[in-house]
């Protein structure tokens, strides 16, 4: 089996991780490689690290380029990807890693994103309870946001251990999120040897997105004080979630749901009793690296999750997603190794 993959974007940070893992994927063709301003130009001018694609042409993102692909990969700016989608068959099964079609409510979109909603996609977090089944030979794959993924999958199991109208998420993170164009222009002498919150007070953008996952998981009424904090790292989340931890529960019982919740994930490692998730052991990997305790003097369980932001939080999610949709198996060429130290 070959499958035709064309990357929109490619030039990006998004892009040129798609790039790397789709490099590794044994069932896979790498076909057009677009994107915007920088068409005409080498990949090789973009990626130093993608070798094997070196000489590969930047194209325009045109219907005429984007034509005869199996899959195509959107990595481009919010807004950009719908009329986009909207010019691809159904036939093809389209991946939009940015935020246009992760949200069920309009509302939530007015809210955080302004401007029309372009409409909702089955949502690329297999791990979901269910969502395994939806994304089973779907064509359209909404790629969730980086900060979603870890902290959902961060404090998932303990949900029927909490109270979860009264969830903190507190997550440092690597300015590579912003993607290429913006982290360029941090300057380093701002970004380096300092911590910086952003989007305080409720107003960041993943927030109704968490909430929304963790409905799906099975939260009744999810509220979420949600706080990133930029940090001197190229890639990575620590995703710190906590919440008041339900009467009677123990320390056992937290532990208890983390191991019945991921023995069988591929992709979530659970970490052993006492050793604390840390942003290197996930690099280039397409895992989540996750612990979880009670902390009885605050009553509080306190989860936390690592992942990099462009493997498992975008990049490698994607891949895991077309894997499904497709009707490969699951872990087809996505790696558990990390890069340390
Ligand atoms: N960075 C991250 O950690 C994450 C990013 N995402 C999402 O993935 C998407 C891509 O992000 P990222 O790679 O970080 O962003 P970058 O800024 O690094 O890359 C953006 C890419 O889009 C291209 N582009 C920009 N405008 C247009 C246009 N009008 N038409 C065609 N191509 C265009 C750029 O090409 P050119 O160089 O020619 O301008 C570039 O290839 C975004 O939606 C982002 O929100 C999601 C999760 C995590
Ligand atoms: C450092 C930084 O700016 N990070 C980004 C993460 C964005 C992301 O992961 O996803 P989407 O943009 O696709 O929603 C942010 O906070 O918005």
């Amino acid at each position: 089996m070959s499958i035709s993959v064309a990357v929109t974007g490619a030039t990006g940070y998004v892009g040129g991780e798609l790039l790397r893992m789709l490099l590794a994927h044994p069932e896979v063709e790498i076909g057009a490689l677009t994107a915007g301003s920088s068409a005409g130009s080498r990949l090789g001018d973009h990626h130093a690290h993608l070798v094997p694609l070196a000489d590969r042409e930047v194209l325009e993102t045109t219907t005429e380029n984007l034509a005869g692909h199996d899959v195509v990969f959107l990595a481009l700016p919010h807004g950009t990807s719908a009329p986009v989608a909207a010019e691809l068959g159904d036939d093809v099964l389209v991946i939009d890693c940015g935020a246009d079609f992760r949200l069920q409510s309009s509302d939530d979109w007015s809210r955080f994103y302004g401007g029309d909603h372009a409409g909702t996609w089955p949502y690329g977090l297999p791990e979901l309870p269910g969502q395994r089944e939806r994304l089973a030979g779907t064509r359209r794959v909404a790629g969730p946001g980086c900060f979603p993924t870890v902290s959902t999958l961060a404090i998932m199991p303990a949900l029927p251990l909490v109270d979860d109208s009264a969830l903190t998420i507190v997550a440092p993170t690597a300015p590579s999120g912003a993607g290429k164009k913006l982290a360029t222009t941090f300057l380093g002498s701002e970004v380096l040897g300092q911590a910086s919150a952003y989007g305080v007070g409720g107003t960041h953008r993943h927030t109704p997105e968490i909430e929304q996952n963790l409905r799906a998981a099975g939260a009744e009424n999810p509220v979420v004080s949600f706080t990133p904090v930029l940090v001197p790292m190229s890639r990575g989340i620590l995703a710190v979630v906590s919440a008041p931890a339900a009467e009677g529960v123990t320390a056992a019982d937290v532990r208890a749901a983390y191991v019945a919740a991921y023995a069988d994930e591929p992709f979530v490692h659970l970490l052993p009793e006492g050793q604390w998730p840390q942003t290197q052991g996930t690099l280039g990997a397409n895992t989540v690296h996750v612990q979880a305790t009670l902390d009885e003097r605050a009553g509080r369980v306190v989860a936390i999750g690592a992942m990099d932001n462009l493997a498992k939080g975008t990049a490698g999610g994607a891949i895991q997603s077309m894997n499904l949709a497709l009707g490969l198996p699951e872990t087809t060429g996505l790696t558990t190794i990390g890069v340390a130290p």
